[in-house]
């Protein structure tokens, strides 16, 4: 089997719900809908016990459609997106979560910009920025705040950004690969957090333990038939799923891209490289999740 970063562990009799984790996904706006489902439903194929969309009022039946078994909260939207009245009920649900994944086609309206600082700011629950979160944090410098600095003992914090989300994150070119990830390490450290560097292959870097700064993880699996809308947000979905199973961010991260690429690959050799899509990427992680545990 392709290099596995780690197992999880197999279901058991006793096990319910609750054991596999309630994760909520933040994001999507009108146009953008298929973001955050798709985020959405890769949580429930990656082994979550309950998964929710918080979503724009104005999208929650859009996004309810696509599966049975995902619930949604419709937050306060202005023009189809969260309004900045969205934090307010948001904040309210963070500490019945095990995990938080957010960004996916969220735009980086104002009432982004609310629940991306406000997640920021929180420490008890772990979160996935992923897409428009990063370029919000991008935008308003979010990072050059110590007080979002992560120590032992705070919740994790993964990043996901693509090597354009990654270059306005850091200022390097998305052309010049190794620099990014030398400075992505690097903010990995300062932060105390996870960074994946999505490409081909995908690294994550991690600065959460004292004595591995900058540990670094090149994963084994994926192709360029995922270079393809929504394959992203799909990876956000699994993350925050793996997170809500109890994993750290470091564990959550490496094992996340392995299924995520194994999915891909799995995909890509029966549909077509061209031919694929997240919609067929997020059904073939669900046939593929058990490789997590064998
Ligand atoms: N169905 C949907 O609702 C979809 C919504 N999406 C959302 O659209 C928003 C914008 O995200 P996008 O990623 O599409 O747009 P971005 O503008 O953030 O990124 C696309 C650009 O980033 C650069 N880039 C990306 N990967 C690169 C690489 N490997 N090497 C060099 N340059 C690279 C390229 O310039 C590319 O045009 C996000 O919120 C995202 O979640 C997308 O995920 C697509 C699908
Ligand atoms: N050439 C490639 N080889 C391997 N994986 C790839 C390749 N191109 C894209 N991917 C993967 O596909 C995903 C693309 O993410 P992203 O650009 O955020 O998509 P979106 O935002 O449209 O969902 C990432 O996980 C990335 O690693
Ligand atoms: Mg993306």
């Amino acid at each position: 089997m392709q290099r596995r970063p780690l197992k999880l562990r197999t279901r058991e009799s006793s096990d319910h719900k609750g054991t596999f984790g309630r994760v909520l996904l933040v994001g999507g706006s009108r146009g953008m809908a298929g973001s955050i489902s798709l985020s959405s439903i890769a949580a429930l194929h990656t082994g979550s016990g309950l998964v929710a969309a918080a979503v724009p009022d104005p999208v929650l039946e859009t996004v309810a459609g696509f599966h049975a078994a995902l619930m949604t909260i419709a937050m306060p939207a202005q023009d189809g997106c969260f309004s900045v009245g969205a934090w307010s009920p948001l904040k309210g649900l963070i500490s019945r979560q095990d995990a938080i994944g957010v960004g996916p086609g969220m735009t980086t309206n104002e009432g982004s910009v609310a629940i991306v600082d406000g997640l920021l700011r929180q420490r008890q629950t772990p979160v996935v920025f992923d897409a428009d979160a990063l370029n919000v944090i991008s935008e308003h410098r979010l990072f050059d705040d110590e007080a979002i600095v992560r120590t032992e003992g705070d919740a994790a914090v993964v990043l996901t950004p693509h090597p354009g989300e990654l270059s306005r994150l850091t200022g390097v070119p998305a052309s010049d690969g190794d620099e990014q990830l030398a400075a992505a390490q690097r903010m990995a450290d300062r932060l105390g957090i996870t960074i994946v560097v999505k490409g081909g292959p995908t690294r994550v870097t991690d600065g959460c333990a004292p004595d591995a700064p900058g540990r670094t993880f090149v994963n084994s699996t994926g192709n360029p038939a995922m270079a393809t809308a929504g394959c992203g947000d799909v990876l956000t979905g699994v993350i925050t799923s793996l997170l809500g199973q109890g994993l750290s961010g470091w564990d959550a991260a490496r094992l996340g891209v392995w299924i995520h690429g194994r999915a891909g690959d799995v995909a890509a050799s029966a549909i077509s490289a061209a031919g694929m899509t997240a919609a067929h990427l997020v059904e073939t992680l669900a046939i593929v999740a058990d490789e997590m545990a064998e």
